[in-house]
């Protein structure tokens, strides 16, 4: 089951604009209400405070305001020590006792969403994890529907996130315009999520998923590729996934030649470095990227001719290489990350701030883009972090989900 007790049972309603007029009298909501949607991601947990307002019952209320804040290191960095994870996120709800009034704290729900990172995780130890962090939710003043600790399914993920960035860019209720794709690159999974507006192959169908919001169907093709988030493909490259080898040394020619490093990733602690004899540079750490990407995901061709908004680590390593800005977000090209990647990678042997794995990154997300989903080199990329203030994750689709089944659910 995606969602637990948690599970949004599809409503019937009229239009998207009636969705939370009903939602507003059956919970008893005067003229504000506020959801709490935890993102366990794994490189860092984060709380999304979003505020809804509602000026009178016959009209939707709309999203007035987020408040989002993040914390490093994700659960999965605390495999052994469940109860410091839940500290972290104790934290974070502390915060949303202070910004939201205490009138309002009983009829907030909040609700915990954890990804990738905790599927990697063995699943007692990810267990451990989300059960300290329920103790946590139950002994807070917030409504906690039963069982809304989970790790939320892949589908979802990207599901929601294309909800997101659809909402928040009018689409979704909009029925001519035509919906935009979404890209979410995450350390541990990638997903990829559009609404196909033509025929797809057959090996392209098995990636349908059908789903209904605001009294709408869609059939979304959708996937997250378990593995292939950014940090989990920097073992992959390195040859380490699964590696349990502490003293092994893992080396790639994406990596400064002198580099000598250690890293915990899941848990686990991994030796790397540079290929100090070999040649190095873009060429070099192309050939060894596509040993992981070869084949390995499906290539709808529909997506060369549309519009995808693209964010996590494909904004944050645009950012940290300036290719965009860091507030405003930007457009680029597919091929402008691989000009990127070749400019950074053949100057390796230089001394520089940045990360050591600043090269390996930019060249993964070269062949993802290009050998991985088949994108062109000239397919436009909007690369946000924000959609009118609000932050490009699928927080918010699980927000709209949790408020509709709490509306739905039996009383
Ligand atoms: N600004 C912002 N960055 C995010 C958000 N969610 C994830 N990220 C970034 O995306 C990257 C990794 O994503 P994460 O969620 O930890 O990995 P996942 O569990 O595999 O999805 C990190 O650089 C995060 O900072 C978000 O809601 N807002
Ligand atoms: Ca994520």
């Amino acid at each position: 089951m995606l969602f637990s007790s948690c599970t949004f049972l599809m409503s019937q309603q009229n239009h998207f604009q009636n969705f939370f007029s009903q939602v507003s009298t059956s919970l008893n909501i005067s003229n504000i209400f506020y959801g709490i949607m935890f993102d366990a991601g794994s490189t860092g947990t984060r709380i999304h405070i979003y505020t809804f307002m509602q000026k009178s019952s016959a009209e939707p209320p709309h999203l007035d305001n987020e408040i989002f804040e993040s914390v490093k290191p994700g659960l999965s960095a605390y495999v052994d020590q469940p109860e410091q994870g839940a500290e972290t996120v104790r934290g974070l709800l502390d915060m949303a006792k202070q910004t939201i009034p205490s009138t309002h704290w009983s009829s907030t729900p909040v609700v915990l969403k954890a990804t990738a990172g905790l599927r990697l995780l063995p699943e007692q130890k990810a267990q451990a994890l989300l059960s300290e962090v329920q103790e946590l939710f139950e002994e807070s003043p917030f409504l906690v529907p039963d069982e809304c600790v989970s790790i939320m399914n892949g589908t979802y993920e990207g599901i929601l996130a294309w909800v997101t960035i659809n909402f928040l860019t009018g689409q979704l209720y909009d029925q001519n315009q035509r919906t935009v794709g979404i890209l979410d690159l995450g350390g541990a999974s990638t997903q990829i999520t559009f609404l196909p507006q033509s025929t797809l192959k057959a090996a392209s169908e098995k990636y349908i998923s059908p789903f209904e919001m605001f009294n709408r169907s869609y059939k979304l093709y959708t996937h997250s590729y378990l593995g292939f988030g950014l940090k989990a493909a920097r073992l992959a490259i390195l040859g380490a996934l699964g590696g349990k080898d502490e003293s092994r040394m893992y080396r790639s020619s994406c990596l400064p030649p002198s580099l000598k490093a250690e890293w915990k990733f899941g848990g686990i602690n991994y030796k790397y470095g540079g290929m100090a004899e070999e040649v190095t540079g873009f060429q070099s750490c192309y050939a060894e990227v596509l040993k992981v990407i070869r084949e390995k995901l499906d290539q709808p061709a529909e997506i060369r001719s549309r519009t995808f908004y693209a964010f996590s680590y494909y904004y944050d390593r645009a950012v940290d290489t300036g290719m965009i800005d860091g507030d405003q977000g930007g457009i680029i090209l597919v091929k402008d990350f691989e000009m990127k990647a070749n400019k950074v990678c053949e100057a390796l042997t230089e001394t520089n701030t940045g990360s050591p794995f600043l090269c390996m990154d930019l060249t993964y997300i070269t062949a993802l883009l290009k050998e991985g989903f088949g994108f062109y080199d000239h397919t436009e990329l909007q690369l946000k972090k924000k959609v009118n203030n609000i932050e490009t994750s699928w927080t918010l689709g699980a927000a709209f989900h949790l408020i509709q089944s709490l509306r739905t659910a039996p009383e």
